[in-house]
């Protein structure tokens, strides 16, 4: 289950990358996000867009939903931290939200 874990990224390293991107912020661990769609049936029609390209990655969002609130935490639970998969995920993400 637990094959190869990935290097894990230093807090300074986190930092570093994470203000290259727009939506994303570094907090308690976790690179996170939280969206405002207008309605629900918005919300969860990205959601099922980013759930696709989790699939793609086989690396999977820590997420909740709440009517039109998106919130969204990237964790690589295998390597206990950050990795090169939160921000190939977060990347993926940022860019559909982009269009
Ligand atoms: C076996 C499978 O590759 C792993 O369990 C993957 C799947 N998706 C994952 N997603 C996240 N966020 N962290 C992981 O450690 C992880 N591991």
């Amino acid at each position: 289950m637990k094959a190869n874990p990935l290097k894990t990224y230093t807090e300074q390293e986190i930092e570093d990358r994470i203000s290259k991107l727009e939506y994303w912020d570094y907090q308690e661990g976790f690179l996170v996000t939280s969206l405002d769609f207008k309605n629900f049936a918005d919300a969860f029609a990205m959601m099922t867009r980013i759930a696709f390209e989790a699939e793609r990655l086989n690396h999977h969002p820590d997420w909740s939903n709440t009517y039109n609130n998106l919130s969204i935490q990237l964790y690589t639970h295998d390597s206990n931290g950050i990795t090169d998969k939160d921000f190939e995920l977060a990347e993926q993400i940022e860019k559909i939200i982009q269009g």
